[in-house]
């Protein structure tokens, strides 16, 4: 299968390249003419210095029939080889401009693919890899196909240009010369298949050995792991990853060593033939010392030009199957849908017989359900552990899409986009961002005034906090990046919720929003809970009962149905499984 896919990505070779040079020349047009002029350059100069040879030999040996004296043939000679040699300098500084152009503009495309994938599609574990492995190889191809069509059109230039100069003086010097260019190209698709191929084999391997390194590194994992000790465990792993990855290196390498050898010795090869036909041509008096000094020359540069030549054209082949893998994994996710609509909620917001499978999985994590959020409501999800609680809370919320049944906005199907622009979700392990508190509340691209933000702060319980920030709201939050003020767990917890009502969306769902909360911090937002929301309607999830007890309607979820619906008062008066859960609750305290 995988084998098959190469395959066919060789087939595909051309077109994939003539797609990277086209990126490339975009990225940065001016800087892809004046590599290819330097290019050029490098080609002619060499002929240059074959030129400058000739003369000088024709100086040196038949001084009066020379068409230049020795002292302009060696200035000559030290131009053309000084220019040949300051060109390879000045084309390294050139490629790191190119490259870091043609780098951020591969980004963009993979940034844009990430963009539109969605949740469940994220998750994937394949999708993951099929990332990191752009992320490992890809992103350099187009930039490493555009070295290689410039080494292509240097190296052809200076094979054409040298090849007729060895022409006159004897035409069988070209094929004995060219010979090693078969084998050197077969060995090159060789060395592109391993090299796709390992490349796949490692991903797991490197995608389980930087979570480790993420973990021993990162400061968010600093306190357990000592804590627990657990560093030396980890980094043993670590080893094991280490010796998987240099056992598959070495045979790679070993691989790619035996190719190497094999084409530096074609060349070596017809190197030394050309040699040897240029002293016998000598022996039979058929060309003259100066013809032969020029011819040696010429053979010497030509045998490097044809290596740029090889080079080039191993590093196409070993970049097809790269950039053919970049192609699959943009086109792997739907172009992106149009962008949501924000829709006000007048009635409410209901799901109808709602089932949802995770991919792979045999049961479903929601199955069957129906719920209901009128405008303005505070509803409650609770349940045990893994019961479906947030899996519904996506689902409400347009992040996955429903298997069966269907999810109504004001009584009509709206396009997920729509419900997405429309909810504000706070997860459980909201996100920490490394920025100022202002563009942590302002994270969404809709921008309001000031005075929206200072309100959003305000009704999450911030205003005190933000007073004592040494630069207020443009104080930078976190101590991941720069010198930023850390908040405590319940602090960070206020800047998530200021996120949620700043963003001003009709419902708002909130998976555990007192999860870190002091109890006097829990009891004035539940206590306030329709304050605070100002109006929006809101899905609550959480282990607290303290928290849910309020709400106009509380579901319990087991097992992916709702098993109970009502009041507290109504569920209390049932028996069931929530007045179970509730009981088992408050006993704790009592
Ligand atoms: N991304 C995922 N891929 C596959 N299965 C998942 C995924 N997320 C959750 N599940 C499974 O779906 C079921 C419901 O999970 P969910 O997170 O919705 O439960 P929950 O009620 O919110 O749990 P908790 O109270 O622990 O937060 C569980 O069996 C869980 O293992």
């Amino acid at each position: 299968m995988r084998l098959r896919r190469v395959a066919r990505a060789s087939v595909n070779t051309p077109r994939l390249i003539a797609a990277a040079a086209r990126e490339v020349r975009r990225a940065d047009p001016l800087g892809t003419m004046v590599a290819s002029v330097y290019q050029i350059i490098g080609a002619t100069a060499a002929l240059g210095v074959v030129a400058a040879g000739k003369l000088t030999f024709d100086a040196l040996l038949q001084p009066e029939q020379a068409a230049l004296g020795i002292t302009p043939s060696l200035l000559l000679l030290a131009l053309a080889t000084a220019l040949s040699g300051s060109v390879g300098p000045l084309q390294t500084q050139q490629h790191r401009l190119l490259g870091e152009r043609v780098s951020q503009r591969v980004w963009d495309r993979v940034l844009d693919t990430t963009a539109r994938a969605d949740l469940v599609t994220y998750e994937s574990s394949g999708f993951a890899t099929s990332l990191e492995r752009i992320q490992q190889n890809a992103l350099t191809r187009p930039f490493a196909v555009t070295t290689s069509l410039l080494g292509l059109t240097g190296g052809l230039l200076g094979v054409v240009t040298l090849s007729a100069v060895l022409i006159g003086v004897e035409p069988l010097l070209v094929p004995i010369l060219l010979a090693a260019g078969l084998p050197a190209v077969l060995l090159s698709r060789w060395a592109s298949r391993t090299e796709f191929t390992f490349a796949h084999r490692l991903t797991p391997l490197a995608r389980r050995r930087n979570y480790l390194r993420q973990l021993l590194t990162q400061r968010p994992y600093a306190a357990e792991l000592r804590a627990f000790d657990s560093t030396g465990r980890l980094r043993e792993k670590h080893e094991e990853l280490n010796r998987d990855v240099n056992a598959g290196l070495r045979k790679q390498v070993r691989h790619r060593q035996l190719i190497a050898a094999l084409t530096t010795l074609g060349v070596a090869a017809a190197l030394t033939g050309a040699l040897l036909a240029i002293v016998a041509l000598v022996r039979q008096g058929r060309i003259g010392l100066a013809e032969a000094g020029a011819a040696a020359i010429a053979v010497r540069l030509l045998s490097g030009q044809l290596s740029t030549l090889f080079t080039a054209i191993g590093g196409l082949f070993e970049s097809a199957p790269f950039l053919a893998d970049l192609e699959r994994f943009v086109a792997s996710v739907p172009p992106a849908e149009a962008r949501g609509r924000k829709r006000a909620l007048t009635e409410g917001v209901a799901l109808c017989d709602v089932t949802f499978r995770y991919p792979g999985q045999e049961r479903p994590a929601v199955d069957g359900v129906d719920i209901r959020i009128g405008a303005g409501e505070v509803v409650a999800l609770v349940g045990e552990n893994g019961s479906g609680k947030t899996t519904l809370a996506k689902i409400a919320a347009g992040l996955y899409a429903p298997d069966t049944g269907s999810r109504r906005w004001d009584g009509a199907v709206v396009p997920a986009a729509d419900v997405r622009a429309s909810v504000t979700v706070i997860f459980q392990d909201f996100v920490r961002y490394q920025l100022t508190l202002r563009d942590n509340i302002v994270i969404s691209d809709e921008y309001h005034d000031e005075s929206d933000v200072e309100d959003a702060a305000k009704r999450a319980g911030l205003l005190a906090a933000t007073r004592e920030l040494p630069d207020g709201l443009d104080t930078m939050l976190g101590r991941d990046l720069d010198e930023g003020v850390d908040l405590s767990g319940g602090q960070w917890q206020r800047v998530a919720l200021a996120r949620a009502l700043y963003r001003d969306t009709g419902l708002v769902v909130l998976d555990e929003p007192a999860a870190s909360l002091d109890p006097r911090a829990e009891y004035e937002l539940f206590a306030d809970v329709r304050a605070m929301l100002g109006g929006r309607a809101a899905l609550l999830i959480s282990h607290r009962f303290s928290s849910t007890r309020l709400a106009d309607r509380i579901y319990v979820l087991d097992g992916g149905r709702v098993v109970e619906c009502g009041t507290h008062d109504e569920l209390m008066s049932r028996a069931g499984q929530y007045a179970e859960l509730y009981t088992l609750q408050s006993a704790a305290y009592r």
